[in-house]
Order: structure tokens, then C-alpha cells, then sequence
């Protein structure tokens, strides 16, 4: 089993330990360190860290294991390491934002479904790499989000279209919302602080720069400028107090990167002091004013809280429907919405999931003979398969790991070659994937025709 050392200054952060491959004793050991700087690396006796997720403005995350739990529930194990030269007060500034990210995960993350858990906040101190030193970690230990955030997607497959920014902005508000209404601001709004599970829900990170409203009074002004360029407005820049609406503003840029693709800077006209957005996007007028509203330079001039924007989108976006019809994607939960499938995902989806069908057909006549059951069986198999990917339980990559499953049982195992060679059985399993492709891609013509003449 790899583990990783979590110390930043390891020459060679890769252990690799053979003896924890065995359950048993993953369960039992005691303890493991780090072979090159001598670090220990089981956190409080429990957490593995297994590799490096980033490194932040105030620390390194990384994706762990809990050995305490029956299926090693994987986590994420976040240390305070602030980079570069700090001054001792910055340091103990910098100390306080950690401890209170873990404060506010664990008062937010307990209430709230789309704000990850905390699971544990510990301190260690070890023996320095220096002769006679010691050196102090802090650690906090949060709930795992299984997928993508939007700065990935956005790099992954493109700019989003305006319902799917509209998406983003209905399933982010209620959680500012939330979170503003038990006292904090988050300050830290972008794209890369907001996570889509792969069950299509979206998570909304990072609170280390989370500022309690209680405390702004007496907090000197400017004295952490924790906010990521771009994104943060002008209060919040020149150290002043922050606002629900400081985040309202971020959420806004958010959006306009996500609608764009483009970098704030190509977004903001320094020479007028505004916003020079719409000429690169293709988005409903209400909704653009919307947007502009939430990004006007004084606080005030902005909606005084989340909800307002929300219900100024709901009226934006709900047309009065017909009693009959179904409702729009504005009003049906986002949770009930995965992102939407790029062409390229579609077809690598349906040319793996033909594959799979094709070498579950050629298995199953091996065992059954009858080559309408064997079609049946496999065909009820790639259609769960095909639904597991429309609702994103299972991705293109799952798929090929099942497809290279398969194919290894199947040259392992001559009785489910149904008498055919190997070159055989993967010429069929091809066509089955490229007939997939084929049908998908007309499906989805036929479809985008029909969309357009009604
Ligand atoms: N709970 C989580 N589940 C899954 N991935 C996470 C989680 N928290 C953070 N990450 C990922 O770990 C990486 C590092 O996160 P971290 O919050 O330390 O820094 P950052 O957001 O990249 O930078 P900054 O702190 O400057 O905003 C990011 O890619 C982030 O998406």
C-alpha cells in the first residue's frame, strides 16, 4: 500500500509498505514512518494519507483513508502549511483561519448537505528535520466529495451554457444563504471552491477564509487579505468589512468565467471600472442584469442576500407554465440534474458500454446456447449500464475498468469464448461498441432535429 508522508519539506513523500496490503495488518500496526525523513505517517493512529489532492494558499490536501472504518472510508486530510515567509502575527493569523475552517465545517457541515462534514481537527508535533527541533502540524479532517470542481469541468469540457450557469447559481445560493444566516461570510468564492459529486450535487468548499460576521468589528482592517484575486470585490481587496453580498459578488464573477471561459482579467475593463462581460456570452437579458446587479462595485448598490437573488432568478426564469407540462429545468431541484454530457463523453460512454455488451453476449452464449437469452441478458445488462452513466453513477472510466474485467475473464476462461479466437471475440466486441456509437449518434440527431422544429 502507498502512503503518503504529509511533512512538505520530504525529500520522498512515496512510502510504499507491502505489509499493509494485508487487511489485517492495515487494521492492527501501530504505527509507520516515512523512509526517507522519518515522519510518522498513520495520523493519530488512524488516518492514511494515500497522495497529494493541492496545495492552497494555507496548507496541502490530501485524499486518505480512515482505517477505523469497516470499508476505509476515504477522506480528505487538510494540513496547515502557509506558504512562503510570514510574519509571526500573519503566522498566528494564518493558525486562526485554520482552526476556524474547522469550527465552521463543524457547526455548517453538520446541517448542511452541500458543505462537506468534519470528521476530526488534531495538532502533532515531531521531531524537526534540524537536530533538536521540533516541528508542529495541524491537521482537520473532512468528508470526501467524489468529483470534479468547476474550474475542471470548465478546463474539461469548455465554457457552460446559461441554463447550466443558472443551475449552478440555484444549487450555490441556498447554501450562501445558509451559511450567511448562521453568522459567516464565506470570502473565498470561485470556481475551483465549488465541487460536483458524481452524483450531481453540488459542494461548496473550502472555509478557510470564512470571516464570522460577530467578529468583524474587531478585526483590523486588512489584516489577513485572504481572497483570491479576480474574484473578491473592492471592499473586500482594500481590507474593509465584508458583506453576505461580498460573496454575492464572487458568486457573480463565478459565474461569468463559467458562462465565458474567459479569465476575470479578460472580463474586467480596468479603464471604465466595470464589468465588460456580455458581448462574450449568449444569456437571457433578466438574467445578465441579474449578474450585473450582483456585480456593482458598491455593496449596497448589490441584492442584500441570497435569497433575494434567488427569487429575482426564479421570476427571471419561471414563464407561467402550462398546467399540463412538466416543469422547467429551473424549477426541478438541481440535485435531480447530473451535468450535462459533452458528445465526446456520450459516444466514449456508449462505444464502451457496446464493448461491454458485445463481450457480455459472447460470455453468456458460452454458458446458456441460446443466442436470443444471451442478446436478452446482455442487453438488460447495457441498458442498466446505459442509465447507471445517465444519472453519473458510473462514469466512462468505470465502464473501462469493467470492460478490462471482462476481457480478462474471458481470455482467462476458454469455456466463455464460445468457441471463437481472440481476434474473434474482440473484432465482435468492436462491432458492438461502433454499432453503439453509430445508434447513439443518430439517436442524438434525430433528437436535436426534432428539438429544433418543435
Ligand atoms: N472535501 C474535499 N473533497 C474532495 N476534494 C477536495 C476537498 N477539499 C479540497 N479538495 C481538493 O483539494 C485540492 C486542494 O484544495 P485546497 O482547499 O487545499 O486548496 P485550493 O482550493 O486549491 O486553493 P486555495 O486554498 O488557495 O483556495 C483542490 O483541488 C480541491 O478541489
Amino acid at each position: 500500500m502507498k502512503v503518503y508522508c504529509t511533512r512538505s519539506s520530504c525529500p520522498r513523500p512515496q512510502n510504499h509498505f507491502a505489509d499493509l496490503d494485508d487487511s489485517a495488518t492495515l487494521k492492527t500496526i501501530q504505527q509507520k514512518y516515512c523512509t526517507a525523513c522519518g515522519m510518522p505517517l498513520i495520523l493519530v493512529g488512524r488516518y492514511l494519507p494515500l497522495r497529494l489532492l493541492g496545495k492552497g494558499g494555507f496548507g496541502a490536501a490530501f485524499l486518505a483513508r480512515d482505517r477505523y472504518t469497516p470499508g476505509m472510508r476515504r477522506c480528505v486530510v487538510k494540513q496547515f502549511q502557509p506558504a512562503g515567509y510570514l510574519t509571526p502575527t500573519q503566522l498566528q493569523i494564518a493558525q486562526q483561519l485554520f482552526e476556524r475552517e474547522a469550527a465552521v465545517l463543524e457547526e455548517l457541515g453538520s446541517q448542511n448537505d452541500q458543505i462537506p462534514d468534519l470528521y476530526a481537527f488534531f495538532e502533532l508535533t515531531v521531531q524537526s528535520l534540524q537536530p533538536g527541533g521540533q516541528d508542529k502540524f495541524f491537521y482537520l479532517v473532512q468528508e470526501y466529495i467524489d468529483g470534479k470542481n468547476l474550474e475542471e469541468e470548465l478546463e474539461e469540457k469548455g465554457k457552460f451554457s446559461p441554463n447550466e450557469v443558472v443551475e449552478v447559481l440555484q444549487a450555490i445560493l441556498p447554501v450562501l444563504q445558509f451559511v450567511h444566516e448562521h453568522g459567516s461570510i464565506h470570502r473565498d468564492i470561485k470556481p475551483s471552491n465549488i465541487m460536483r459529486h458524481r452524483n450531481g450535487r453540488l459542494y461548496l468548499l473550502d472555509f478557510g477564509a470564512v470571516k464570522q460576521v460577530t467578529t468583524a468589528a474587531t478585526q483590523t482592517k486588512g489584516s489577513t487579505g485572504i481572497y483570491s484575486q479576480g474574484y473578491a470585490p473592492p471592499e473586500q481587496m482594500s481590507g474593509g468589512d465584508v458583506y453576505p453580498s461580498t460573496d454575492l459578488y464572487a458568486l457573480a464573477v463565478t459565474a461569468l468565467v463559467l458562462l465565458t471561459g474567459k479569465k476575470t482579467v479578460e472580463l474586467f475593463d480596468v479603464y471604465n471600472n466595470r464589468w465588460h462581460w456580455r458581448t462574450h456570452a449568449d444569456i437571457a437579458p433578466a438574467i445578465a442584469d441579474i449578474l450585473d446587479r450582483m456585480l456593482s462595485i458598491t455593496p449596497n448598490q448589490r441584492f442584500h442576500s441570497a435569497q433575494e437573488v434567488l427569487t429575482a432568478i426564479a421570476a427571471a426564469t419561471t414563464a407561467p407554465p402550462p398546467v399540463t407540462s412538466p416543469p422547467t429545468p429551473a424549477t426541478v431541484p438541481y440535485f435531480h440534474q447530473p451535468a450535462a454530457f459533452s458528445l465526446l463523453e456520450l459516444l466514449a460512454g456508449a462505444g464502451l458500454s457496446g464493448f461491454a455488451g458485445g463481450l457480455l453476449a459472447i460470455a453468456l452464449y458460452s454458458l446458456v446456447q441460446s443466442s436470443a437469452i444471451a442478446l436478452g441478458v446482455a442487453g438488460l445488462i447495457l441498458g442498466m449500464l446505459i442509465i447507471a452513466q445517465t444519472r453519473r453513477w458510473l462514469d466512462a472510466k468505470d465502464i473501462l475498468i469493467l470492460v478490462g474485467i471482462l476481457l480478462a475473464i474471458i481470455l482467462f476462461v476458454p469455456a466463455l469464448q464460445s468457441g471463437l479466437t481472440i481476434h474473434n471475440i474482440l473484432f465482435l466486441a468492436l462491432v458492438a461498441g461502433a454499432a453503439a456509437i453509430a445508434l447513439t449518434a443518430l439517436f442524438r440527431l434525430v433528437y436535436k432535429l426534432l428539438a429544433s422544429i418543435f
